[in-house]
């Protein structure tokens, strides 16, 4: 079978914790061959964003075509877009090449507590890109902010706030419990036949967690064609991310949030 490509649309964090950067380590990590269309430039370190340079949405465009009308690509990881305008570009490439396998991040906010997404640009996010992944997945404060409720805090509720995603219109929800406290680090899966799927892990003592949504995302990107489901490739992307944070702490990226370690001794070969 000839290797997967699996294609990054984020933004890029020059730390190499997070966006573009993350995704590629990932792909190649889990076996893909990464390629990847840059939305912004970060000025990023673990301990904050400086600033942040949109790309302009025509230029996204320009390289979403002229990426897509030569490459197939198997599976689509979409990460920080920062504006309304490239989530336009973005829904247009998707509708124009119908690529499989799109898993949606919906990055708003970095660890840091810096803005990647333009308030004015949720919206759009919403009502435009939402319906057209196969898998969303957002964080609490992420979930929060698309169905325009206060952010919750427990299993029950994080299942009911799931279900409702769902009907924004994406596939399926993996909604992230990163932000609850507790023993374990619990993330829920929810499809449209109403079935929800627990996927627990230990909760590793790390402060160095920059970076985890994005590998997560891209690890299921990377598995979905190498696996018969979501439900296989979400179950081991978070045993890849458990085992990337369980060796974070073996980095020294910097003094702030540091990056989970891609690693793939560690990981075994079966992907
Ligand atoms: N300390 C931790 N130990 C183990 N898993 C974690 C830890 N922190 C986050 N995770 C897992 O990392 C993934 C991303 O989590 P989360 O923090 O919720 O998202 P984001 O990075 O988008 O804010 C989820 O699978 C979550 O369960
Ligand atoms: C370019 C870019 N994309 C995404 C994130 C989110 O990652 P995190 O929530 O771990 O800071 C980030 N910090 N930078």
């Amino acid at each position: 079978m000839r290797t997967c490509n699996i294609l990054s649309i984020a933004g890029s964090d020059p730390s190499g914790g997070a966006g573009i950067q993350a995704d590629l380590k990932t792909f190649s990590a889990l076996g893909g061959y990464g390629m990847s269309v840059v939305t912004a430039l970060t000025a990023q370190s673990t301990v904050g964003v400086t600033a942040v340079q949109e790309v302009p949405a025509e230029f996204v465009t320009r390289q979403l075509d002229t990426l897509l009308t030569d490459a197939q690509v198997d599976a689509v990881k979409i990460g920080m877009l920062g504006s309304a305008g490239v989530v336009g570009a973005v829904v247009k490439a998707l509708d124009s090449y119908a690529p499989p396998n799109v898993v949606v991040d919906p990055v708003m906010v970095a660890k840091s507590g810096d803005r990647l997404l333009a308030p004015e640009a949720i919206a759009a996010v919403r009502a435009d890109l939402l319906p057209r992944a196969d898998l969303v997945t957002p964080n609490l404060p992420e979930a929060a902010e698309l169905l325009g409720e206060n952010e919750r805090r427990d299993l029950s509720s994080m299942r009911e706030q799931a279900e409702r995603l769902l009907e924004l219109g994406a596939k399926r929800v993996l909604l992230k419990g990163g932000h609850l406290s507790g023993q374990s680090s619990t993330d829920l899966l929810v499809t449209p036949d109403g079935l929800t799927e627990t996927f627990s892990a230990e909760r590793i003592p790390t402060r160095n967690t920059h970076g985890t949504g994005c590998t997560l995302s891209s690890a299921i990107a990377a598995l979905r064609p190498q696996r018969r489901s979501y439900s296989e490739a979400v179950r081991d992307a978070k045993d890849y991310l458990t085992e990337a944070l369980r060796h974070a702490d073996e980095l020294d990226a910097g003094r702030g949030k540091g990056p989970v370690h891609h690693f793939h001794r560690w990981w075994g070969s079966e992907a």
